[in-house]
């Protein structure tokens, strides 16, 4: 059994994007590896589940485990994702992480786990009032509650974290900038997101030249 398994959750319908977002480009890498990196560099073995249609292409770059959501629980969102992940691989730990974030760092990465502690049973940021259950560490006890959720079709993941003792954290605690936990929906987000990264790159090209 591992410590800690950091699970990429790359399924889902991405109707907002329009095609799967997994698979959008940032800065030369899909958005899926740029999660894959992250995990892949602070936890003991990763697993990325996925839709049957994405998975192929996705095993062609994963050093690990890539798997389909469990048939019973396809299609149900995210937490059919986590449901997966558990079932399908035990470990003392989760790091559950989406593929919609490309800005993500080791550095948060690293700095949620830390913050594990025996009493609690997740460690989620709250950036700004909003919480990011899907960037977020998990304890295994929690695979009950997510079993009985989707047995009761409660597909929400908020509904979970009210059930469980859970530690939330600022990005002012952790010091982190509030903008690496931008989440990629719609192509206006995406949009939002090459903009912001021309305008800081050729801020960094003035300065250089200075
Ligand atoms: N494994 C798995 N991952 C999922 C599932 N649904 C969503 N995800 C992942 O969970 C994260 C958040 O997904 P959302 O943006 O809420 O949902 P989505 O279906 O991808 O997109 P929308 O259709 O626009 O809501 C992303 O990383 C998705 O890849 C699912 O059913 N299974």
């Amino acid at each position: 059994m591992y410590e800690t398994v950091g699970v990429l959750l790359a399924g889902g319908e991405s109707s907002r994007f329009g095609q799967p977002k997994a698979f959008a480009k940032y800065r030369g890498r899909s958005f899926w590896e740029h999660s894959y990196e992250v995990l892949k560099a602070e936890t003991d073995q990763q697993l990325i589940i996925s839709r049957t249609d994405l998975v192929d292409r996705m095993k062609e770059t994963a050093t690990c485990q890539v798997i389909k959501d469990n048939v019973e629980v396809k299609g149900k969102g995210p937490l059919a994702g986590i449901y997966t992940a558990m079932n399908h691989e035990k470990a003392v730990w989760y790091f559950i992480l989406s593929c919609d974030v490309p800005l993500i760092t080791k550095h948060l990465i690293r700095s949620l786990l830390d913050l594990r502690h025996p009493t609690i049973k997740a460690v989620i940021p709250k950036v700004n009032g909003k919480l990011h259950p899907l960037i977020g560490v998990y304890h295994h006890s929690v695979f009950p509650f997510v079993e009985k959720q989707l047995t009761k079709q409660e597909y929400k993941i908020v509904s979970l974290l009210d059930k469980i003792e859970v530690l939330y954290v600022s990005e002012k605690e952790i010091g982190v900038d509030r903008n690496i936990f931008s989440n990629i929906n719609s192509q206006e987000d995406y949009k939002q997101l090459l903009t912001n990264d021309k305008i800081s790159e050729s801020k960094l090209i003035d300065l250089d030249y200075q």
